[in-house]
């Protein structure tokens, strides 16, 4: 399978237009990355087939299935929602092998042996006895993906994957996408930048409904080459950059450390490398099309 074809798609709640005419060619794996508000789960809703749109298209582009057929679509298809919650008293292999039931994988021999493989995969073999109250967040999340595995889809989407997670297991999660991604589409959303760092090649950064920018992930790092500066700022000193193109502030030993954009060259600035975190700020904060 090449690429998912999203044409001209829009989506209302009452006079709440949540997707504005988005059109988007979703290929390898591919990061939806806005703020709060900008749509993201409502494009994954429609991509699971969990809801259809007002108007536009989703298709496959080889073998010409569309999403106006969702029960062909399911059958290709693994969806880890945003809020991914099962009956705590369950077992975790008697999770899987609920929804293996659902997926329609028959034989018990053969769920079975589906099921150590996928939990040896998301790296849960050795939990695979417990109940789900007793697992941990960064757990929690791997059956939910390894429930999203079953049947082998061709087709892995994930809202919010890393929400609640703690540093170590949000990179041990980030790390378990990218593997999982490596022989079909997957799409992932985000609000978080590092999440799409390490995981996807291809990135959509949306805000309000609409698609503000599409590309790799290094193109779109690139994009603001040139308009990243870093300064020091000694603490006794006022920063000298205006709120609105400030990137960030890191408080070193005797001195603060800022990083802004800036359109030219400034005193005692210095121009840095830049990053998808930076493209991302500079596009979503001017609402931007193109840089
Ligand atoms: N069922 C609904 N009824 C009314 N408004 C909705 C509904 N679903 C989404 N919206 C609105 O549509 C817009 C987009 O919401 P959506 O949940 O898709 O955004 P998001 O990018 O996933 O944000 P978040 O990161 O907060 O989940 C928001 O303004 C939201 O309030």
């Amino acid at each position: 399978m090449k690429s998912i074809i999203v044409k001209d798609i829009t989506k209302s709640f009452g006079s709440k237009r949540a997707l504005d005419h988005v059109s988007l060619e979703i290929r390898g794996t591919f990061g939806l990355l806005g703020p709060n508000g900008a749509g993201k789960t409502t494009l994954m809703k429609l991509l699971a087939t969990l809801d259809i749109p007002d108007s536009g298209i989703i298709r496959i582009d080889e073998d010409d299935l569309s999403w106006n057929e969702p029960s062909e679509v399911r059958e290709r298809l693994g969806y880890l929602p945003q809020h991914f919650s099962i009956y705590r008293s369950l077992k975790v292999e008697e999770v899987m092998n609920h929804f293996a039931i659902l997926k329609g994988i028959r034989g018990k021999k053969v769920r079975s042996e589906a099921i150590n493989s996928i939990l040896q995969s998301v790296n849960l073999s050795e939990q695979k006895t417990k109940k789900v109250k007793n697992l941990s967040g960064g757990m929690l999340r791997r059956l939910g993906i390894a429930q999203a595995l079953l049947g082998n889809p061709q087709i892995i989407i994930v809202d919010e994957p890393t929400a609640g997670l703690d540093i170590e297991e949000r990179v041990r999660f980030c790390r378990l996408l990218r593997k999982i991604g490596e022989n079909r589409i997957i799409i992932i959303s985000t609000h978080i930048v590092e999440d799409l760092e390490s995981t996807c090649d291809h990135i959509a950064i949306m805000k309000e409904g609409k698609i503000l920018q599409t590309g790799t992930r290094n193109k779109l790092a690139e994009m603001t080459k040139g308009l990243v500066f870093e300064m020091d700022v000694p603490f006794d000193s006022p920063i000298p950059i205006k709120e609105e193109d400030i990137i960030s502030i890191k408080q070193l030993n005797n001195r603060y450390l800022v990083r802004f954009f800036s359109e030219a060259s400034i005193n005692n600035a210095r121009t840095v490398d830049t990053c998808l975190e930076d493209t991302y700020l500079y596009i979503t904060k001017r609402n931007l099309t193109h840089v």
